[in-house]
């Protein structure tokens, strides 16, 4: 027989004990005393097991809030990797990673706006009230934007929607209806003015990349800002 580990010493010890005190012609006495010995041994490895099990659950708890803790912390570090802090929405490098992206797989329309004379706000009313522009021009957009959409701002006051798999003449009309809301929202400016944008779109085939759609609905609105700002531009079309 292979020898008892360490731990159980003294039950094995208690066992052998009995067990020769009852293999012998012993008195009731011995055999009594045989069985107290082993009984304690036994009590005492009941008790030392349910501690281990209670330090192993402790254990396990502690783990898995740290686990659970860890994954919070992953969480919000790639949630700050990939949004603005203002506004909340998507940052520029996360727009530049998700249209990359969504041209590897299919089309992409991309809206690109900027706030009209912005820089008047910040001027008149300070920086602070520049940024509450700043989050009610997004939530303008997000009241509006087709489900499809992922909302992102790319510059100070610049902000892109991608739509994946629409079409420029859909994505224009998507446009349309956020320059809308922009322009009938009270953002409560102390001279009780307005606040518009302009926008310019493009269409890109899939195999393009973010430049590209980027530049060219850059240089839509950049068109809508000559024309008068406060519309949408639309694009040159180009083939795949
Ligand atoms: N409040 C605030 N202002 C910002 C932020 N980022 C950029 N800006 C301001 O945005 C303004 C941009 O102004 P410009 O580029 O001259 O353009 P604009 O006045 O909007 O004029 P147009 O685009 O030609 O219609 C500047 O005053 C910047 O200081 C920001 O995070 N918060």
């Amino acid at each position: 027989m292979s020898e008892a580990p360490d731990l159980f010493d003294a039950e094995s010890r208690a066992l052998l004990a009995a067990r020769t005190a009852f293999g012998e012609e012993g008195d009731g006495g011995a055999h009594r005393h045989a069985l107290g010995e082993l009984l304690t041994a036994y009590e005492r490895l009941l008790r030392e097991t349910r501690r281990m099990v209670r330090r192993s659950d402790r254990a396990e708890f502690e783990m898995n809030q740290l686990n659970q803790r860890l994954q919070d912390l992953t969480g919000q570090l790639e949630y700050r990797a990939t949004h603005d802090p203002l506004t909340g929405v998507l940052n520029r490098a996360a727009i530049i990673e998700r249209s990359n992206r969504h041209l590897a797989s299919g089309s992409l329309a991309l809206i690109v706006l900027d706030i009209d004379h912005f820089k008047r706000v910040n001027d008149s009313f300070g920086h602070p009230v520049g940024d509450t522009v700043i989050c009610g021009v997004v939530d303008c957009l997000k009241g509006v934007a087709p489900a499809v959409a992922q909302i992102g701002r790319v510059g100070g006051e610049e902000f892109t929607a991608l739509l994946p798999g629409v079409s420029q003449e859909v994505a224009a009309q998507a446009a349309e209806q956020m320059r809308k809301a922009i322009a009938a929202h009270d953002f409560a400016l102390p001279d009780r003015s307005r606040v518009t944008a302009s926008f310019g779109v493009s269409w890109q085939a899939q195999g393009s990349g973010f430049d590209a759609a980027y530049g060219s609905a850059d240089e839509a609105l950049y068109q809508a800002k000559r024309r008068g700002r406060n519309q949408v531009a639309r694009a040159a079309l180009v083939e795949a």
